[in-house]
């Protein structure tokens, strides 16, 4: 018998860590590191840091690193190495591009070439998935069972973090009932919760669709800011009750609702970006910007979803054709694409334009 912690749970310890600031171990084949968020990184943090000695690295994404000038020798990251003396303005200005224009970083940023950074590179997929900017120290640890257990803190097996955050997290059923809106006096909530401790994701069944034939569906990806304060920045808000209006008036259909605010990056990083769009940077530019990719969702879910629903095929409605593409890579038949063009507004114009001209939207 044992009442320990599976890895997946030892995982979401170490996401809810990094979010308050507390450091994590990560156990290598060789040795380990300790990781602390940039973003929640504390001055007393860095400097008990700083007094172990030895060379501690600020990891970056190659998104982050190009536009800091940093080359990126590992790919898709960078390893930059922590100037003497440095301290938390000096790290929050490389994580953080807020004021990238008012204050231009200086360098030069000495990035490594020489050694693994596997270690490194996992810690920006726990930061990402977090949802904390894609920034984090590095620093070796030759004992890591020691260090964690000396220290109280949370240690992740590198092999099996790694394996769990490439892993579609298979929400599982919770809770349904019914719910009658605007939209339809037929309708159903269903509420599912992802093992791994991440978001809840819901699915508003409208009537009864036959599980054997194509259902209209939506995946819609959480937008606060246009779904519930009607934001005229972008087209969410009208695209998710235009779609509601559609399945009401056909009598049935399956709206996902998939918390993956911001494309997947969070609203925190979303408003982060909005920000950055105010200094004129466009919605992928911005992601760019903070060391994200344009588009950080897993449609997976959305998949799996249906599955459990008990439905093979869809008719989707949406612009996106990588939707449409991971749908039928999950074994989900798309019988057809049911247009969704509604919300273009003054301030939305250039912002679906972008889409359409870099991420492939279909206009
Ligand atoms: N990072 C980022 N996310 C944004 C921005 N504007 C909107 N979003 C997010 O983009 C997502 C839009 O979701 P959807 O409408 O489902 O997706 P879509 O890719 O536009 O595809 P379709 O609407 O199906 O054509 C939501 O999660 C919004 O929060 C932005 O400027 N930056
Ligand atoms: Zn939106």
């Amino acid at each position: 018998m044992s009442f320990a912690p599976t890895p997946t749970e030892t995982l979401a310890r170490a996401r809810a860590d990094l979010r308050m600031g507390v450091p994590v171990v990560l156990s290598g084949e060789t040795g380990g590191a300790l990781l602390l968020a940039a973003e929640t990184l504390t001055a007393p943090r860095l400097g008990d840091l700083q007094a172990l000695g030895g060379q501690p690295v600020l990891a970056i994404t190659a998104r982050r690193a190009v536009t800091l000038k940093a080359r990126p020798y590992d790919g898709d990251l960078a390893r930059i190495a922590l100037p003497p003396g440095a301290g938390l303005p000096w790290v929050l200005a490389v994580a953080d591009p807020a004021d990238d224009l008012a204050m231009p970083m200086k360098g030069p940023f000495t990035t490594l070439r020489e050694g693994p950074a596997d270690l490194h590179r996992l810690a920006l997929s726990l930061t990402k998935s977090a949802q904390l900017l894609p920034a984090a120290l590095v620093h070796d640890l030759p004992d890591p069972e020691a260090f964690a257990n000396a220290h109280g803190l949370t240690r992740v097996s590198a092999a099996l973090a790694s394996s769990l955050l490439a892993a579609s997290p298979h929400p599982d059923a919770v809770v349904n009932a019914r719910l009658p809106t605007e939209a339809t006096e037929a309708g159903r909530l269903h509420i599912f919760r992802p093992g791994d401790g991440t978001e809840e994701h819901y699915a508003f069944e409208i009537g009864q669709p036959a599980r054997d034939k194509p259902v209209l569906a939506r995946l819609h990806s959480a937008c606060f800011t246009g779904d519930v304060l009607g934001s005229l920045k972008c087209d969410c808000g009208p695209q998710l009750h235009g779609a509601l209006a559609q399945m009401g008036q056909a009598g049935a259909g399956v709206l996902l609702y998939l918390n993956q605010e911001g494309r997947g990056i969070g609203l925190a990083n979303k408003m982060r970006a909005y920000s950055l769009q105010d200094q004129g940077f466009d919605t992928v530019e911005a992601n760019h910007r903070l060391g994200f990719e344009d588009d950080e969702r897993d449609f997976r879910l959305g998949a799996d979803i249906l599955k459990s629903m008990g439905f093979s095929s869809v008719r989707l409605l949406t612009n996106n054709p990588r939707k449409i593409a991971m749908m039928e890579k999950q074994g989900i038949t798309v019988t057809e694409r049911v247009p969704l063009k509604l919300g273009e507004t003054a301030h939305n114009r250039a912002y679906l334009a972008t889409k359409a001209a870099k991420s492939g939207h279909l206009l």
